[in-house]
């Protein structure tokens, strides 16, 4: 003869009064394969202000039910026909990553070996059948205060992270032009660099410095200076196609263009298009002994990165072919590895 399984709900059921009553809209998933055991904890969260109870006569039904709904809680029976309510509830943890559901055991199982799988498999609690209600519901009100709490804790980490990005973005920008600033360029010149290495494509440096902007400066005013610097910067920018295409003001007048999966021969076309963007939208230059309009020298360096490759190396190589550049003439853009292959953008 099989003994009856106990009630779950202690009788005569003391009610509860008001302020022991949960929000409407707290769900609440009750798994047990005894319809009139649902039937009574329904009712006695029914009468606690619950609206939205789930049920579930199964563990593979109740692993469906709280995938396709997520209930806020989980009353899990442990003897089910089938799988059994640890093996519901290891299933439920798996099934969010990352996230939280309280989960409490109700079982007429007693033993404290039987408490232990049960936290054990994931349960954040453990009640025996029969349960009083006021115990049932006080405890379902703390496991409510602390979905509550970490629901905050993780919007919170949320804004912050986000107000971290937006930090660390403000970090890596120039005040005066909003390109990234030397912090940022350094940064994305060294990510740049292992992705290219790891892709096997080659990744041009370009350094540019306007050409005799101390006279610009003495000539035209500072603030006219930082107008002419924003310009550039505005004009770089528009240069940059391709969304992994980067410009930075590397310093006072030098400005730096990183350029992933950009051969020689496609740093020689940028270059020109600088150039040509100088010729399109002059600057006009009142004291530059090369011409009436503002011009830029270059220094190019192009590499597929091998293990030695490093953003000083490259940096080294750039400044060097830009030293070059202006120390030939300036208004020109030489390639460090072209052994000073020329791209002349004379004014006319
Ligand atoms: N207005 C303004 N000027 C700046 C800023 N940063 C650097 N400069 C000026 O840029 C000028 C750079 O001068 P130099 O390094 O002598 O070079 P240059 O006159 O351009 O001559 P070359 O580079 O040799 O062609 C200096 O007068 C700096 O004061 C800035 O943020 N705003």
């Amino acid at each position: 003869m099989t003994t009856p399984p106990p009630p779950a709900i202690q009788l005569p059921a003391p009610r509860l009064s008001a302020p022991m009553a949960l929000p409407e809209s707290f769900t609440v998933l009750v798994v047990d394969d005894q319809r009139s055991v649902r039937a009574a904890l329904k009712a006695e969260l029914q009468h606690a202000g619950l609206a939205d109870i789930m049920e579930a006569g199964t563990a593979e039904e109740a692993l469906a039910q709280f995938k396709a709904r997520r209930p806020d809680l989980v009353l899990l029976d442990i003897k089910l026909p089938g799988r059994d309510g640890y093996w519901a509830a290891q299933q439920m943890r798996e099934a969010e990553p990352g996230d939280w559901t309280p989960i409490i055991f109700l079982s007429g199982l007693d033993s404290d070996l039987d408490l232990w799988r049960g936290i054990e498999s994931g349960g954040d609690d453990y009640l025996v059948k029969p349960v009083k209600p006021i115990v049932l519901v006080a405890k379902l009100r703390a496991m409510r205060r602390l979905l509550d709490m970490r629901r905050r804790l993780v919007t919170l980490s949320a804004d912050l992270h986000e107000a971290n990005q937006r930090l660390n973005e403000m970090v890596e920008l120039d005040g005066l032009t909003g390109l990234v600033n030397r912090r940022g360029f350094d940064r994305i010149l060294h990510s740049e660099i292992l992705s290219a290495r790891r892709e096997g494509q080659p990744l041009t440096l370009m350094l540019c410095d306007l050409d005799h902007f101390k006279p610009y400066n003495d000539a035209s005013g500072h603030l006219q200076g930082d107008a002419c610097l924003r310009e550039i910067g505005r004009l770089l920018q528009g240069v940059c196609m391709r969304p992994r295409d980067v410009a930075a003001r590397y310093g006072g007048e030098e400005f730096a263009l990183i350029l992933p999966n950009t051969p020689r021969s496609g740093a020689m076309t940028f270059a020109r298009a600088l150039g040509q963007m100088l010729k399109t939208h002059p600057i006009p230059h009142p004291a530059s002994p090369l011409g009436p309009h503002l011009t830029i020298s270059g220094g190019i360096t192009t590499c597929v990165p091998d293990e030695g490759a490093n953003a000083e190396s490259m940096i080294m190589r750039a400044d060097q072919a830009l030293y070059a550049a202006k120390s030939q003439g300036r208004n020109r853009f030489f390639s460090f590895e072209m052994q000073m292959d020329t791209i002349e953008q004379r004014c006319a």
